[in-house]
């Protein structure tokens, strides 16, 4: 039998405490008054669980929002934060008590997708979650860079401080931000939570705005500091843009910003082309490519109907969900679209497979040849990997 329950909270004292867990969890000192005024408006009603024992051990969070899919239909996704076991109490199945309560809320609910940013990747996969979006860490050099002559030029970028710029940023995003599969809607209990990260920053957090011809088209948000070996370094948390006019507008604005040797772009799109503005392209450093999101299907069926789908003959998906049994089936998948049917399989795959072809990130002949999926039908793989391909590559850039 469990030593502990599970279920969700509703006092803004636990609620808090839920979230001081958390941060103690990531051994961060508890929140001030301040913090939890903004964090307590981003809660929304019924998403956070706990376990207790009868003490709170554990917890878990989740966010209503919407992503947009290749084809550019959008489906309600829950956003996953908020993770944390006591330390002391780990080991002992909080985390898989808290899961299989969360997920079976998001099906109860009608959710689609959930999707989170984990802290080590060896905790989701057993829950259904796997790697969806991949993202690069950018430096570029900036008193060696230089912008090809041929850049697009045109548009005006303006700078605002922290007090002014919160005010715009559900604009800007809203203006930008919804333009690749995987990118997230941003709804008002998203902000308090993004202005509460900015407020913890050392130095003034800057926005600079790009506007073309027709208004508004991109903006990035930046701060300045000390980095190693005394160089000063630029980090730009936001960066969104809807014209490669503004993109290379807002990379001007960048080189142009005095005082600062070393510019840093953290979680950027992997197919997003900074290297090719540069007259060297080594003045672009790759730091590291990482799993951005991971993905888990709650609503197989909904999912695989609401993307499109590229070229290639129609397959048919086996897929098996131990802890969503619903899911389990036989989907036909062509570029006419999805739905379930009794056909033989050509391909067998478990729901964290799925999620990793979902949006493109990884090929089906790539998950076959390291064995997680079985083939059943050779020559289905490479229709597989036309169909779930994306023409730009999927990202999601809210942290959450
Ligand atoms: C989306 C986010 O918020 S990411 C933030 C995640 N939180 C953190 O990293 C904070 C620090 N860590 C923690 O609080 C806890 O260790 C958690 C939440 C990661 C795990 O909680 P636990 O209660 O220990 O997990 P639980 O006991 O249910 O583990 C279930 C299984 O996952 C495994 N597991 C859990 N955490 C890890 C880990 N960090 N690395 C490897 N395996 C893990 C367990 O060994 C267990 O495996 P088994 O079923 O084969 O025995």
């Amino acid at each position: 039998m469990s030593d502990h329950t599970v279920r969700l909270l509703s006092s803004a004292d636990e609620q808090r405490g839920a979230w001081n867990l958390f941060r103690s969890a990531l051994h961060v000192k508890a929140g001030s008054d301040e913090e939890w005024e903004r964090i307590s408006e981003a809660l929304q009603e019924s998403r956070v669980f706990a376990a207790f024992d009868p003490e709170l051990i554990g917890t878990v969070r989740a966010a209503d929002h919407e992503v947009l899919l290749p084809g550019g239909a959008r489906v309600p996704l829950a956003a996953v934060t908020g993770v944390g076991v006591r330390a002391g109490r780990t080991r002992r199945g909080v985390l898989s008590a808290l899961q299989t309560a969360q997920l079976q809320d998001f099906a109860d609910r009608g959710v689609v997708l959930a999707s989170l940013h984990a802290t080590e990747g060896a905790i989701y996969g057993r829950y259904g979650y796997g790697v969806s979006t991949l993202s690069r860490n950018l430096v570029v050099d900036r008193r060696h860079a230089r912008l090809r002559p041929e850049a697009p030029a045109g548009g005006e970028v303006s700078v605002f401080g922290l007090e002014q710029a919160v005010l715009h940023w559900p604009d800007l995003y809203g203006a930008t931000g919804t333009v690749r599969p995987g990118m997230i809607t941003r709804p008002a209990h998203y902000w308090p939570m993004n202005e509460n990260q900015a407020r913890r920053s050392d130095s003034p957090v800057e926005t600079a705005v790009h506007r073309g011809p027709d208004g508004v088209d991109g903006y990035l948000v930046y701060h300045v500091e000390r980095g190693d070996a005394d160089r000063q370094k630029l980090t730009v948390f936001e960066f969104h843009y809807t014209n490669p006019a503004a993109f290379a507008g807002l990379w001007r604005f960048l080189l142009s910003v005095d005082l600062v040797d070393d510019i840093s772009v953290i979680v950027r799109p992997l197919d997003e082309p900074v290297e090719l503005l540069f007259t060297d392209p080594r003045a672009v450093k790759v730091k590291g490519v990482e799993d951005e999101t991971w993905l888990r299907v709650i609503d197989v069926p909904a999912a695989l109907a609401a993307r499109t789908y590229g070229p290639g003959e129609p397959v048919v998906l086996e897929v098996t969900d131990p802890l969503l049994p619903a899911n389990d089936g036989r989907y036909r998948v062509g570029p006419d679209g999805a739905h379930r049917t009794d056909a033989a399989p050509a391909l067998r795959l478990d729901v964290t497979s799925l999620a990793m072809l979902y949006f493109g990130a990884w090929r089906a002949s790539a998950l076959a040849g390291t064995g997680r999926v079985e083939v059943l039908d050779d020559t289905a793989v490479s229709h597989v990997d036309t169909l779930f391909g994306t023409r730009r590559a999927s990202w999601c850039g809210t942290f959450f």
